[in-house]
């Protein structure tokens, strides 16, 4: 799989982690920023990784900030973004598994390096279920 990444200044370090943790297992990842702790906005990041995922339709995103509330909020402005904000392996089974999330968010100030390991883990071991999944994805979709 290929990954797009960016944070804010409040989630680099948990970046950091997260790229090395994909690239160990094989994934692509193309690191956004930033690359210093000065402080940023994370809608300005978050743009950045959405418009890659959306311009590389095989790819996925994952947006870091401090609480992964500011990076999902924005992700999700954008037409044919699905961010998850996950705060849990289940979570992140969901966000894949019914919700055919193509954005993954979560917050350094809250989960560990542990916890985000198994969030990754459960993300990647999870795919679109489709079914009765598909209609609501769609209608989703349509809410302009
Ligand atoms: O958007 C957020 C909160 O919902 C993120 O956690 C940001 O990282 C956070 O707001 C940054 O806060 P800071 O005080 O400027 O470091």
């Amino acid at each position: 799989m290929k990954f797009y990444i960016a944070t804010d200044h409040a989630g680099l370090d948990l970046k950091d982690f997260t790229v090395e943790l994909l690239k160990q297992k094989g994934h692509e990842v193309i690191d956004l920023g930033p690359f210093s702790k000065t402080r940023v906005d994370y809608p300005d990041f978050a743009i950045k990784v959405c418009q890659a995922v959306l311009a590389d339709k095989e790819s996925q995103g994952i947006l870091i900030c401090g609480s992964g509330i500011g990076m999902s909020m924005a992700a999700n402005r954008l037409s044919g973004i699905r961010a998850a904000l996950c705060h849990d392996a289940y979570t992140a089974m969901v966000a894949r598994g019914h919700n055919d999330a193509n954005v993954l968010c979560f917050g350094e100030r809250v989960v560990g390096n542990g916890v985000a390991e198994s969030i990754i883990d459960s993300w990647l071991a999870s795919s679109f279920d489709g079914g009765r999944h598909c209609g609501r994805v769609e209608k989703i979709e349509a809410i302009k």
